[in-house]
Formats: structure tokens, C-alpha cells, sequence
């Protein structure tokens, strides 16, 4: 069995040695004919599989993504050619969440905001969006959620119109997938006319995908405004070559990390091995747990001392946006977007710490935190 991976997919050796010879190739530029033998071919976001990708290669049985956007994936020219895709769903939900918590307590310290004063609008109630409303109620911080997509299945839903959330938010964080066509399209939600809905200091957070704000309707939106609006972009249109005019005006500015913790891309990774395992019939010998590294923390103590305003130097401890911003900053004329990708430095998530104390709040599993066993 012929296996062809993306380099930036972590563990796949040790999933996948027992199923067949791994090569590796680089996502972003591999080409038709390298992957003409390809049996399974593993992608992440930045791989576009489509007809011309695959052109010369008969014998493809399997496409995984290890990511939950699918944008990148032809899936009906699969269907056609009768080749089995899976991606990865929820792989990286609490990275994303972490990214955006970690984001808004960046921009409280910054701007004095007192967040449980605040309503934060969620566009996209998914894996991410309903862990991210999960943990804003933890925090006390009021949520409106728009998704027309579970509105119309769900009556118990408590849906917000988009022009409505638009107007009521003092924060707006971006959830949904990118979308070009269909009833509920996402490409250019956030546009000239939905931005003038905003309240003028509504803050903006897109860790979805680039195109769901038009980055030069944005442009203009912030030089019009003059700065008064805070703005964190992990995404951004026409990936590697993001708009670096905005970067000036955006508060955080990261390259498509929200998702990358150890364990956001080891489960993408792990997920991929498991469908692969279905599809061949083969048991599934490998798990996570066995393959991820420990991390350099293990357990902490809790003290009954502990309050609600200590989460957030809890949560430093694992996890600081401000590192990644600064580092594109630093790096992103000489090295690019897809270096600060490739070379990001590991960061666990908050489940990998585990909490021990006489009493734990509850709010800290909310957020994802562990409790000693
Ligand atoms: N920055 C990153 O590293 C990163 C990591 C993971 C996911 N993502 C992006 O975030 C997206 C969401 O991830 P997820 O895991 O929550 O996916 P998901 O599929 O679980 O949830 C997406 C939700 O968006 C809703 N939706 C669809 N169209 C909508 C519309 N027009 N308006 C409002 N809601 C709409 C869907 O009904 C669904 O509930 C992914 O598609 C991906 O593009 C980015
Ligand atoms: O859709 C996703 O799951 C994320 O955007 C994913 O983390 C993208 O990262 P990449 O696959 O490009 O490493």
C-alpha cells in the first residue's frame, strides 16, 4: 500500500508504518506526478484535491484530511471516481477555542474591557462554536449564536439573525466554513455593508477561513474607523499572500494556528488512521494516547483560594496568543506564511494539565480542563 502524506502531519509514521510505505511531500507545491502511485493520499488545508491533482493516478482508494474545513476537497469528483474521503471533525475544536479565549482576555488586559460586561456573537455553532459558547457561559461572558444551518433542524435552538447579531455584538468570532454556494453561503459574510451594521467598536475575531471577511472591505472599514475597532486574524484571503496592509490595524495577527496545538493535529492524524483501518479492514492498533509525548506539565494543585478571575494566568501557563502574533511580526517578510506553519512551536492544550485540589470549580473542565484521576 502506497501511503502519500502532507510533512506538516504529525505521528503519521508511527499510525500508519504497519499499513504501508509513507512517502512525504510538501502540501502546498506537490504536483500530479508524485502522487501517481498514491494508494492513500493524507492532506491538510493547504493540498487543493481535485481532477488535476489527481490526473494521472488510477489506483487512489482513500483521501483523508486531517482538518475539519473541506473547502480544499473536491468531494464530488471523489464520488465520481469512487474514492473514499474522510476528514477529521472536532479534531482541533478546543485549540480553536483556547486560541479565541486566550485572544479575548488579550484584548480585555489590552483595552480595559470588563468581559463580563460584554456579548460575544458566534457565527457558526459547530464543534468550535458550541465548545467556544460552552466556555464563554463558564466565564459569565453573554453569547448570541447564529446558525441557520441547526436553526432549521433544531427548534430548541437559540438562533440570532446575522444582521441582528451584527448590531447587538460587542464581539464578533467567526466559526462557519467556507461556503461559496448554497442557501446559507459564507464567502464575504463579513462585507462593506455587514460591517457598517457592527457597532463601531464591535471587535472581530476570524479563526475560520480568510474569505468569510472580505479583507479589503475590512481594510477599509479599519482606515475609516481609525483603529477604534479591535481585530485578531488567524485566517486570511489568498493564504500565503495575506493583504500585509492590515496587518498595521490588526490587534492579533497569526498564520492559521488557532488549530495547531500537539494534540489538535495528533487527533487530526489518529482520525485519518482510524477510517483508513475501517476501509481496509484492519484493527486498529495504534492510539493517541500511546504515541503523544508527555507534557513538560502534569498535574497542579488547586487551592480553595482559587476564583474566577485566576483562570487567566491558569490558561497563560499553557497558552499565550501573544507569542504567535509575535512572531509573524517578526518573521513573516523574511520567512513567509508557511514557515511560521511549518516551524510553530508546540503548545498543548488545556486537557493536558491536570488539576488536583480539594475543590476543582466546575467552570475548569468546562474549559477544558482535566481533573486528576
Ligand atoms: N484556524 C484554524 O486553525 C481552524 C481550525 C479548525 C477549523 N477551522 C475552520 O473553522 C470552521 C468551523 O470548524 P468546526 O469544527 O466548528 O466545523 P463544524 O462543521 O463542526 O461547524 C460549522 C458550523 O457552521 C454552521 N454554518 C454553516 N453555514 C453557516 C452560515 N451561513 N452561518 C452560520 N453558521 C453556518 C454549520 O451549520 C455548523 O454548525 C471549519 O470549517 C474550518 O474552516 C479553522
Ligand atoms: O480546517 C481545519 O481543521 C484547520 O483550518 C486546520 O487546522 C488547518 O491547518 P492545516 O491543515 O493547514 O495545517
Amino acid at each position: 500500500m502506497q501511503i502519500f502524506a502532507d510533512e506538516n502531519m504529525p505521528l503519521v509514521n508511527a499510525f500508519f508504518e504497519d499499513i504501508g510505505n509513507v512517502t512525504l511531500f510538501n502540501g502546498r507545491n506537490v504536483t500530479a506526478s508524485q502522487l501517481e502511485n498514491a494508494d492513500i493520499l493524507l492532506v491538510r488545508s493547504v493540498t487543493n484535491v481535485n481532477a488535476e491533482l489527481l490526473a494521472k493516478n488510477s489506483k487512489l482508494k482513500f483521501v483523508g484530511t486531517a482538518t475539519i474545513g473541506m473547502d480544499h476537497i473536491d468531494q464530488a469528483y471523489l464520488a465520481s471516481r469512487n474514492v473514499s474521503f474522510a476528514s477529521a471533525p472536532g479534531c482541533n475544536a478546543q485549540s480553536v477555542v483556547e486560541y479565541v479565549l486566550s485572544s479575548l482576555w488579550c484584548l480585555a488586559e489590552r483595552y480595559q474591557w470588563p468581559l463580563e460586561k460584554k456579548t460575544v456573537g458566534i457565527v457558526g455553532v459547530g464543534n468550535i462554536g458550541s465548545r467556544l459558547v460552552r466556555a464563554l457561559t463558564a466565564l459569565n461572558i453573554k453569547v448570541l449564536q447564529c446558525d441557520p444551518v441547526r436553526a432549521e433542524q433544531d427548534n430548541g435552538f437559540e438562533h440570532t439573525d446575522f444582521d441582528l447579531l451584527c448590531q447587538h455584538a460587542d464581539i464578533i468570532s467567526f466559526h462557519t466554513p467556507l461556503q461559496t454556494l448554497g442557501k446559507w453561503p459564507t464567502r464575504h459574510m463579513l462585507n462593506t455593508t455587514s460591517l457598517q451594521r457592527l457597532k463601531p467598536d464591535c471587535a472581530i475575531i476570524n479563526a475560520s477561513r480568510g474569505a468569510v471577511i472580505d479583507n479589503h472591505a475590512l481594510l477599509n472599514d479599519l482606515l475609516v474607523t481609525h483603529r477604534r475597532r479591535a481585530v485578531v486574524l488567524d485566517v486570511w484571503e489568498s493564504e500565503p499572500d495575506i493583504l500585509t496592509a492590515l496587518l498595521p490595524y490588526v490587534d492579533i495577527a497569526t498564520a492559521h494556528i488557532a488549530g495547531h496545538s500537539v494534540e489538535g493535529k495528533a487527533r487530526g492524524t489518529e482520525m485519518l488512521y482510524q477510517h483508513c483501518c475501517k476501509l481496509l479492514g484492519q484493527p486498529v492498533i495504534h492510539q493517541l494516547g500511546q504515541v503523544l509525548s508527555v507534557p513538560a506539565m502534569g498535574k497542579l494543585q488547586i487551592s480553595e483560594k482559587f476564583r474566577l478571575p485566576d483562570v487567566q494566568n491558569l490558561a497563560r501557563l499553557l497558552y499565550d496568543v501573544r507569542r504567535d502574533d509575535a512572531m509573524l511580526r517578526q518573521h513573516l517578510a523574511e520567512q513567509g506564511f508557511d514557515w511560521l506553519r511549518k516551524h510553530y512551536p508546540p503548545r498543548r492544550e488545556f486537557g493536558s494539565l491536570q488539576l488536583c485540589g480539594k475543590i476543582v470549580p466546575d467552570y475548569l473542565p468546562q474549559l477544558g480542563f482535566s481533573l486528576a484521576q
